[in-house]
């Protein structure tokens, strides 16, 4: 009889992360039906509705647990999000261990799989003989940066914003030190200190799957996977990206709305799955927007206090709709919808009405985007997303970044006029033919002999003989 093959999965605290590991687990026993995934799930407070909706999509060879729920409010006030998903995986190690020794006991896992926001859990491979992976949501290009950053580390004394040149990490577009991951924008600081803990951990195991492809990332993807680069293996299996999203009575509204409107004419305005902005910069891109004269579909969200945006995690019952400025919805009626909080996106992207995206340049985001082969207006707010919009706007050339000013805040004219180019005219017309291609090639790369399918066989083909031999 055939034998089951075991995998172990730990995804990050955080929605996408969670997400785009499932994903890749459900795509692998799709492929490869003799696997067996088993996904332990670290929890902040409790698991959104998008969270609970989304797990109610697996198949049946793929079963979960949540761990005890890391409680934010336990959490020493000021801690920052980064933090706070990184203590949601440390202080649930313990249970962690237990539900692995019994795992063991019945159904030893070949390998565990772990998200790279949950690094320290990656330790327990080796207690339990098990191959040890990371899988990074991210872009090629942040690996790159990331494994060269311990580099500049070691060389360099000053703020990275401080440097007089960009920074060229192996195959990378040069990217200003301004622009690096936030985590690396004061180097005294926890945040730093924990992403080059966690690059170091990464030195270690025995491989990374990064939800890329060769096509958008060549440059980072053949120097991460060079002979000799002195990384671990690096296997390239993306994109990937949800099948489906859902969010309610909202989302039915929205997509009746979507089917009314003319081909490629309406923008979709969304900050990722919890990306805020300042009550000024509200304003001012509602004011943008009604400028443009171009029809939007805009996800709303509560201010931040950060002027230049920030990651707000909790869902709350406030009226949304309250922070537009006034008169802004009456006067828009016509030209747009706003949806508070949460817009089924991949429905949204993928319908014939969208002809661009704003977006905070969240990789998963701009995944979906390519593979529904929409534009983007590059927006970042927080996390690596600087580096994405880098990649997207100066690389691929398929999306436009705004200016920013001195206040962190980008001003209604600018956003009005980076819409115009997005939506109509010459330059519209060459982001979209740059994002055609690239949608092909994203095709391409999971089909039956896509360069990421053929990585994800390779794989799924070690783990089996493993499994076998023993
Ligand atoms: O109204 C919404 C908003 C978001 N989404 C989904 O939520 C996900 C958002 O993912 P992403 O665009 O990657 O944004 P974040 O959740 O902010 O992603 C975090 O994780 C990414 C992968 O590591 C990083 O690139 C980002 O910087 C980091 O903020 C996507 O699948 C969207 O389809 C919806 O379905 N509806």
């Amino acid at each position: 009889m055939e034998k089951t093959i075991h995998i172990a999965v730990i995804p990050g605290a955080w929605y996408s992360h969670l997400v785009s590991i499932l994903e890749f687990s459900k795509l692998l026993v799709q492929l490869h039906p003799d696997f067996h995934v088993t996904c332990f799930i670290p929890t902040l407070g409790s698991p959104s509705s998008a969270s609970k909706s989304f797990l109610q999509t697996l198949p049946s060879n793929i079963g979960y647990t949540f761990l005890p729920p890391v409680n934010p409010n336990d959490l020493p006030q000021g801690t920052s999000v980064e933090c706070q998903i990184h203590l949601a995986t440390t202080l649930t190690l313990p249970y962690l261990h237990q539900a692995l020794n019994s795992l063991t006991l019945r159904t030893p896992p070949v390998a565990l799989v772990v998200d790279s926001l949950s690094a320290e859990a990656l330790d327990l491979a080796k207690e339990f003989n098990m191959l040890s992976y990371v899988y990074f949501p991210p872009a090629a290009t942040t690996l790159s940066f990331y494994f060269y950053l311990l580099k500049l580390d070691k060389e360099t004394s000053c703020e990275y914003r401080d440097l007089p040149e960009p920074i060229q990490a192996p195959g990378c577009v040069p990217i200003r030190g301004r622009d690096l991951v936030a985590q690396a924008q004061d180097r005294s600081s926890q945040s730093y200190k924990f992403l080059l803990q966690r690059i170091k951990r990464f030195c270690s195991v025995d491989g990374i799957l990064i939800n890329s492809f060769l096509e958008i990332e060549k440059g980072p993807i053949e120097a991460l996977t060079e002979e000799g680069s002195g990384n671990p293996a690096v296997y390239p299996i993306g994109p990937i990206i949800q099948t489906r999203t859902e969010s309610g009575n909202n989302g039915m509204e929205c997509l009746t709305w979507l089917h009314k409107q003319q081909p490629c004419s309406v923008l979709y305005v969304s900050f990722g799955s919890g990306g805020a902005l300042s009550q000024e910069q509200i304003d001012e891109l509602a004011i943008g927007l009604e400028l443009s004269n171009h029809k939007f579909l805009w996800v709303v969200r509560a201010p931040s206090s950060s002027a230049s945006g920030a990651y707000l995690s909790a869902e709350n019952d406030v009226d949304l709709l309250q922070f537009l400025p006034p008169g802004f919805l009456e006067r828009t009626k016509e030209q747009g919808m706003v949806i508070p909080s949460w817009a089924p996106q991949i429905e949204t992207l993928s319908h014939r009405s969208v002809g661009g995206f704003l977006s905070h340049c969240g990789w998963n985001s701009i995944l979906e985007s390519v593979m529904h082969g929409v534009p983007l207006i590059t927006w970042p707010l927080f996390g690596e997303q600087r580096m994405n919009a880098v990649v997207l706007s100066e690389g691929l050339k398929v999306g436009l970044r705004p200016r920013v000013n001195d206040n962190g805040i980008v001003e209604r004219e600018e956003i009005s006029k980076l819409i115009k180019g997005l939506m109509e005219g010459e330059e519209c017309e060459n982001l979209r033919n740059n994002m055609k291609e690239l949608k092909e090639a994203s095709t391409n790369a999971l089909k039956e002999d896509g360069s990421s399918r053929k990585t994800i066989s390779q794989l799924a083909l070690k783990w089996r003989n493993l499994v076998h031999e023993n």
